[in-house]
């Protein structure tokens, strides 16, 4: 007897858990934003193809800029337009600025980068890391410095192929891998290592694409053999995270006060102070978290400008007509005799301009690094609860044609006024906005400006011939990049 009243007691409780459940979700459908319904378990993933972006862009048509969809079993807020976008973004940094937890960066790098770390943690850290990066641009040889020695190295392995045709894809990865490198540490990197260490970034960037299940299904992680690539990604990991930790324990054993040469250097030097002063070593002063802003700068910083070159050139050489105009804005500001700086870019509103469309044609990282709401949100009347994940869809943005007049077409000529000023629209943006917009924007941009104005300065680039009308597959990956492509190379005349 006794035993039948605790099993309706059991059965009882937890009805009324499913029924509180229901209602809960039921109240949060109503109040969310809406969109499509799906079905149980995956949500719309069926509908949903592996340009998960596009398919969001069709969403929106039926459901608006701003809507809510089911992956798996998460619901999760698209800002598929501009206005949206600011809504939340912009006018609701605070709000928005939280990062969506996934068990796979956990266990990667335990959230201690800058990338997945949310709250008062990720604020502190993001300045911790914006003031070493701009300090040493000041001390050893400056940023730009380091950027003319690595559009050297291209060039020389350009030059061998002139005339002939060259394999883009691997033109550029090492070379910016090892500018990093020197803004990170002055001693220097084996060849061997820099080997893997490429690999193993590039591991990580094509198994963290938003299409992979693992993201939305994470218990797949224990299916045998692999746990969907789990195994391959926490294998990666590790082969970039035992490399800095060698280096930062390096510094560490031959740290003299004041002695401060580079980014780790900046960083331990931070975390001496607090020490001298007496207080706590608590996140993000540790070196764990120096080893995350570190890590985030070899994996969201070198596979993001390599990708930007690759599509950059692919742009460029597909039409000629841009390229030989951004040569004769080169010839005419810089002249023959001199390869071009940073200096002259107040004097080359073209060159900037094509980086700019490169930027929007590209659309790199189309749905940016997911957002997770801090507290409730209401948007448009809507509310968008505490702990939902949010993607910015910036293809979308990029490609709408209520904002950009033929946004099908590569076009750098859009940011020009009549004055031939560079003009950058608030709604073209390759690095996300608000406060969790990308720490490296500046030094990307410094980056690519040198490394696009240096080359065509110095070569013409062509399409093979018989592959004129080529189109420009894209590869899924955390970024998009363009498939492996060749190109005939040729010197200028000086
Ligand atoms: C063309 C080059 C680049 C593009 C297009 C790009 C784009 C982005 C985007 C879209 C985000 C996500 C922002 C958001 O969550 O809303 C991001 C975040 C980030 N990027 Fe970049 N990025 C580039 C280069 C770099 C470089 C060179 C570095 C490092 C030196 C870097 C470091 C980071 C970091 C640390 C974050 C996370 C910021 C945070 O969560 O507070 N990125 N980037």
């Amino acid at each position: 007897m006794e035993v039948g009243y605790v099993w309706s007691f059991i059965y009882a409780l937890i009805t009324a858990i499913f029924i509180r459940w229901i209602i809960k979700r039921v109240i949060i459908l109503v109040k969310l934003p809406p969109g499509p319904w799906g079905l149980p378990l995956v949500g719309y993933l069926p509908w949903i193809t592996k340009d998960a972006y596009k398919s969001f862009i069709d969403i929106a048509k039926l459901h608006g800029g701003l809507f809510s969809v089911n992956l798996g079993s998460e619901t999760v807020v698209i800002l598929n337009d501009w206005k949206s976008v600011k809504a939340t973004l912009i006018d609701q940094p605070k709000v928005f600025s939280g990062r969506k937890y996934l068990k796979l960066t956990e266990a990667t790098i335990q959230n201690n980068d800058v990338a997945w770390s949310e709250g008062n943690v990720w604020q502190i850290q993001r300045k911790l890391t914006l003031k070493c990066l701009t300090n040493i641009g000041l001390v050893n040889k400056s940023m730009e410095s380091h950027i003319v020695d690595l559009v050297q190295e291209v060039t020389e392995k350009l030059t061998r192929y002139n005339n002939k045709e060259v394999p883009m894809e691997s033109m550029f990865f090492s070379s910016i891998l090892q500018t990093n490198w020197k803004f990170v540490s002055v001693d220097p990197i084996d060849n061997n290592k820099l080997r893997e260490y490429e690999d193993a970034i590039k591991e990580l960037f094509k198994r963290f694409h938003p299409d992979n299940p693992l993201l939305i299904f994470e218990w797949l992680r224990f299916i045998p053999p692999n746990g969907f690539g789990y195994k391959a990604i926490l294998k990666a990991s590790q082969v970039v995270t035992n490399t800095l930790r060698e280096t930062i324990n390096s510094h560490l054993n031959e740290w003299k006060d004041g002695d401060v040469n580079d980014f780790i250097d900046y960083y331990i030097a931070e975390i001496k102070k607090r020490q001298v002063s007496g207080q706590k070593n608590e996140k993000p002063f540790t070196i764990d978290n120096l080893l995350g802003s570190v890590f985030d700068m070899f994996t969201a910083g070198v596979d993001t400008i390599n990708s930007t070159c690759l599509w950059a050139f692919l742009f460029l050489t597909y039409n000629p007509d841009i390229q030989r105009k951004a040569q004769q804005e080169l010839d005419a500001v810089v002249g023959r005799l001199r390869m071009p700086n940073l200096y002259d870019f107040t004097n080359l509103p073209y060159i900037e301009a094509i980086i700019m469309e490169v930027h929007r044609k590209a659309s790199l990282a189309p749905l940016a690094v997911p957002h997770r709401t801090m507290e409730d949100a209401k948007v448009f009347g809507y509310t968008i609860p505490k702990g939902t994940t949010c993607y910015p869809n910036i293809y979308a943005i990029h490609n709408d044609s209520t904002l950009w007049d033929k946004p099908e077409e590569f076009n750098p000529a859009r940011f020009l006024d009549n004055n031939n000023k560079v003009v950058w629209p608030s709604y073209l943006i390759p690095f996300s906005v608000g406060p969790r917009a990308c720490l490296g924007k500046h030094l990307a941009q410094m980056e690519l400006k040198i490394i696009i104005a240096s080359l065509l300065h110095k070569f013409n680039f062509k399409c093979p011939i018989g592959s004129e009308n080529s189109s420009f597959a894209i590869e899924n990956g955390l970024t998009l990049h363009p498939q492996p492509y060749s190109l005939l190379i040729q010197l200028r005349n000086d």
